[in-house]
Protein backbone atom coordinates (compact mmCIF):
# COMPACT_ATOMS: atom_id res chain seq x y z
CA UNK A 1 0.00 0.00 0.00
CA UNK A 2 1.85 3.55 -0.69
CA UNK A 3 1.76 6.19 1.51
CA UNK A 4 -0.79 7.90 3.39
CA UNK A 5 -1.46 12.10 3.28
CA UNK A 6 -3.34 12.89 6.23
CA UNK A 7 -5.43 15.97 5.52
CA UNK A 8 -7.47 17.53 8.39
CA UNK A 9 -7.77 13.82 9.62
CA UNK A 10 -8.45 12.11 6.31
CA UNK A 11 -6.16 9.40 5.32
CA UNK A 12 -5.73 9.58 1.51
CA UNK A 13 -3.71 6.56 -0.16
CA UNK A 14 -2.96 7.46 -4.18
CA UNK A 15 -3.35 4.84 -6.18
CA UNK A 16 -4.08 2.18 -3.47
CA UNK A 17 -5.28 0.48 -6.34
CA UNK A 18 -2.99 -0.35 -9.70
CA UNK A 19 -5.41 -0.30 -13.49
CA UNK A 20 -5.95 -4.11 -13.56
CA UNK A 21 -7.59 -4.49 -10.04
CA UNK A 22 -9.65 -1.21 -10.99
CA UNK A 23 -10.76 -3.02 -13.89
CA UNK A 24 -11.18 -6.00 -11.95
CA UNK A 25 -13.17 -4.24 -9.24
CA UNK A 26 -15.61 -2.46 -12.27
CA UNK A 27 -16.26 -5.85 -13.38
CA UNK A 28 -17.57 -7.38 -10.00
CA UNK A 29 -19.54 -3.66 -9.49
CA UNK A 30 -21.23 -4.41 -12.77
CA UNK A 31 -22.31 -7.84 -11.64
CA UNK A 32 -23.58 -6.28 -8.96
CA UNK A 33 -25.71 -3.43 -10.66
CA UNK A 34 -26.99 -6.21 -12.76
CA UNK A 35 -28.69 -7.96 -9.50
CA UNK A 36 -29.28 -4.65 -7.95
CA UNK A 37 -29.68 -2.11 -10.19
CA UNK A 38 -28.91 1.44 -9.78
CA UNK A 39 -31.60 4.42 -9.03
CA UNK A 40 -31.57 7.84 -8.69
CA UNK A 41 -32.53 8.68 -5.02
CA UNK A 42 -34.78 11.43 -4.18
CA UNK A 43 -33.53 13.30 -0.65
CA UNK A 44 -36.69 13.31 1.81
CA UNK A 45 -37.60 16.64 0.41
CA UNK A 46 -38.36 15.39 -2.89
CA UNK A 47 -35.56 17.07 -4.45
CA UNK A 48 -33.64 14.06 -7.30
CA UNK A 49 -29.79 13.29 -6.15
CA UNK A 50 -27.55 13.68 -9.41
CA UNK A 51 -25.73 10.51 -8.37
CA UNK A 52 -26.89 7.02 -9.13
CA UNK A 53 -26.73 4.68 -6.47
CA UNK A 54 -26.70 0.36 -5.82
CA UNK A 55 -25.57 -1.50 -2.73
CA UNK A 56 -24.16 -4.38 -1.92
CA UNK A 57 -23.91 -5.96 1.84
CA UNK A 58 -26.01 -7.67 4.46
CA UNK A 59 -27.43 -3.46 4.11
CA UNK A 60 -27.94 -0.98 1.32
CA UNK A 61 -28.34 2.69 2.12
CA UNK A 62 -31.40 4.23 0.92
CA UNK A 63 -33.06 7.25 0.37
CA UNK A 64 -35.88 8.44 -0.07
CA UNK A 65 -39.03 10.57 0.81
CA UNK A 66 -38.87 9.14 4.34
CA UNK A 67 -35.55 9.36 5.14
CA UNK A 68 -32.03 8.36 4.82
CA UNK A 69 -31.62 4.99 6.29
CA UNK A 70 -29.86 1.29 5.58
CA UNK A 71 -32.69 -1.58 4.34
CA UNK A 72 -31.87 -5.24 4.01
CA UNK A 73 -33.47 -5.20 0.57
CA UNK A 74 -33.16 -3.19 -2.51
CA UNK A 75 -36.50 -0.91 -3.36
CA UNK A 76 -37.53 -3.54 -5.84
CA UNK A 77 -37.68 -6.41 -3.06
CA UNK A 78 -34.38 -8.68 -3.60
CA UNK A 79 -32.00 -9.05 -1.11
CA UNK A 80 -28.60 -6.74 -2.20
CA UNK A 81 -25.87 -9.10 -3.37
CA UNK A 82 -22.81 -9.90 -1.52
CA UNK A 83 -19.46 -7.94 -1.33
CA UNK A 84 -17.28 -9.39 -3.20
CA UNK A 85 -13.67 -10.51 -2.07
CA UNK A 86 -11.68 -7.61 -4.16
CA UNK A 87 -13.48 -5.04 -2.30
CA UNK A 88 -13.57 -7.19 1.11
CA UNK A 89 -9.78 -7.50 0.24
CA UNK A 90 -8.88 -4.24 -0.26
CA UNK A 91 -10.70 -3.09 3.27
CA UNK A 92 -8.65 -5.63 5.47
CA UNK A 93 -5.41 -4.81 3.50
CA UNK A 94 -6.43 -0.40 4.53
CA UNK A 95 -7.74 -0.81 7.87
CA UNK A 96 -6.31 -3.99 9.05
CA UNK A 97 -9.89 -4.95 10.72
CA UNK A 98 -11.37 -8.38 10.68
CA UNK A 99 -14.96 -6.82 10.90
CA UNK A 100 -16.12 -6.65 7.82
CA UNK A 101 -18.58 -4.17 6.72
CA UNK A 102 -22.14 -4.32 6.42
CA UNK A 103 -22.88 -2.09 3.12
CA UNK A 104 -20.92 -0.90 0.67
CA UNK A 105 -22.87 2.14 -1.06
CA UNK A 106 -21.90 1.96 -4.66
CA UNK A 107 -22.53 5.87 -6.51
CA UNK A 108 -22.11 6.41 -10.57
CA UNK A 109 -21.53 9.88 -10.99
CA UNK A 110 -22.10 10.88 -14.44
CA UNK A 111 -21.56 13.95 -16.77
CA UNK A 112 -22.27 17.36 -14.08
CA UNK A 113 -23.32 14.92 -10.90
CA UNK A 114 -22.16 15.79 -7.61
CA UNK A 115 -22.76 15.49 -4.15
CA UNK A 116 -22.91 18.10 -1.35
CA UNK A 117 -21.64 18.49 1.83
CA UNK A 118 -22.76 16.02 4.21
CA UNK A 119 -21.54 13.74 7.09
CA UNK A 120 -22.48 9.74 6.85
CA UNK A 121 -24.07 9.53 10.05
CA UNK A 122 -26.44 6.66 9.52
CA UNK A 123 -24.47 4.25 11.30
CA UNK A 124 -24.96 2.75 14.45
CA UNK A 125 -21.61 3.32 15.76
CA UNK A 126 -19.01 5.65 14.96
CA UNK A 127 -15.92 4.09 16.18
CA UNK A 128 -15.50 2.09 12.84
CA UNK A 129 -14.19 3.86 9.92
CA UNK A 130 -15.98 4.54 6.81
CA UNK A 131 -13.52 3.66 3.41
CA UNK A 132 -14.09 5.13 0.22
CA UNK A 133 -12.62 4.02 -2.78
CA UNK A 134 -12.66 6.38 -6.45
CA UNK A 135 -12.56 4.51 -9.83
CA UNK A 136 -13.09 6.34 -13.26
CA UNK A 137 -13.50 9.70 -13.72
CA UNK A 138 -11.40 12.35 -11.12
CA UNK A 139 -13.66 13.90 -8.50
CA UNK A 140 -13.04 17.34 -6.42
CA UNK A 141 -13.22 15.68 -3.09
CA UNK A 142 -13.97 18.33 -0.64
CA UNK A 143 -13.18 17.88 3.20
CA UNK A 144 -14.25 19.82 6.44
CA UNK A 145 -14.54 19.32 9.83
CA UNK A 146 -17.04 18.12 12.27
CA UNK A 147 -19.24 21.45 12.29
CA UNK A 148 -21.15 22.48 9.15
CA UNK A 149 -20.03 25.72 8.09
CA UNK A 150 -16.58 25.36 8.57
CA UNK A 151 -13.49 26.21 6.72
CA UNK A 152 -12.91 23.05 4.01
CA UNK A 153 -9.66 21.77 1.49
CA UNK A 154 -10.36 20.11 -1.61
CA UNK A 155 -8.27 17.20 -3.86
CA UNK A 156 -8.66 15.52 -7.08
CA UNK A 157 -9.49 12.17 -6.47
CA UNK A 158 -8.28 9.76 -9.43
CA UNK A 159 -9.10 6.53 -10.37
CA UNK A 160 -7.24 3.79 -7.53
CA UNK A 161 -6.88 6.17 -5.24
CA UNK A 162 -8.50 5.39 -1.28
CA UNK A 163 -9.72 7.05 1.46
CA UNK A 164 -10.12 6.62 4.74
CA UNK A 165 -12.18 8.31 7.38
CA UNK A 166 -11.70 7.22 10.86
CA UNK A 167 -11.03 8.70 14.41
CA UNK A 168 -11.61 12.62 14.11
CA UNK A 169 -12.47 12.53 10.55
CA UNK A 170 -15.08 9.90 10.96
CA UNK A 171 -17.82 12.21 11.29
CA UNK A 172 -16.14 15.27 9.16
CA UNK A 173 -18.43 16.90 6.68
CA UNK A 174 -17.34 16.29 3.07
CA UNK A 175 -18.49 16.26 -0.41
CA UNK A 176 -18.04 15.72 -4.37
CA UNK A 177 -17.77 19.45 -5.98
CA UNK A 178 -17.85 18.05 -9.76
CA UNK A 179 -16.03 15.27 -11.81
CA UNK A 180 -13.64 15.83 -14.43
CA UNK A 181 -15.77 13.70 -17.09
CA UNK A 182 -13.66 11.36 -19.12
CA UNK A 183 -10.49 12.56 -17.73
CA UNK A 184 -10.46 8.20 -17.10
CA UNK A 185 -10.67 5.42 -19.82
CA UNK A 186 -11.43 2.91 -17.11
CA UNK A 187 -15.26 3.45 -17.77
CA UNK A 188 -16.10 3.06 -21.37
CA UNK A 189 -18.78 5.34 -21.16
CA UNK A 190 -16.94 8.23 -18.93
CA UNK A 191 -18.40 8.88 -15.46
CA UNK A 192 -16.64 8.00 -11.68
CA UNK A 193 -17.70 5.62 -9.50
CA UNK A 194 -17.20 5.56 -5.73
CA UNK A 195 -17.40 3.01 -3.11
CA UNK A 196 -18.02 3.39 0.46
CA UNK A 197 -17.33 0.76 2.86
CA UNK A 198 -19.52 1.19 6.23
CA UNK A 199 -19.68 -1.17 9.40
CA UNK A 200 -23.77 -0.07 9.90
CA UNK A 201 -24.77 -2.03 13.07
CA UNK A 202 -21.70 -2.63 16.12
O1 LIG B 1 -17.89 10.08 -4.00
C1 LIG B 1 -17.18 10.29 -3.02
O2 LIG B 1 -15.96 10.41 -3.10
C2 LIG B 1 -17.80 10.42 -1.65
C3 LIG B 1 -19.10 9.65 -1.51
C4 LIG B 1 -19.73 9.85 -0.19
O3 LIG B 1 -19.36 10.71 0.57
C5 LIG B 1 -20.83 8.99 0.27
O4 LIG B 1 -21.29 8.13 -0.49
O5 LIG B 1 -21.27 9.16 1.41
FE1 LIG C 1 -20.22 10.46 2.54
Amino acid sequence: MNDRLIIRGFEVVKEALEPAAQAAMVADLRDIARAAPMRSPVTRWGKPMSVKMTSAGRVGWISDRRGYRYEPTHPDGTAWPAIPHSILTLWRDVTGLEREPDCCLINYYGEGARMGLHQDKDEGDFDWPVVSVSLGDDGLFRMGGVERGGSTESLWLQSGDVVVMGGAARLAYHGVDKIRFRSSRLLPDGGRINITLRVVES
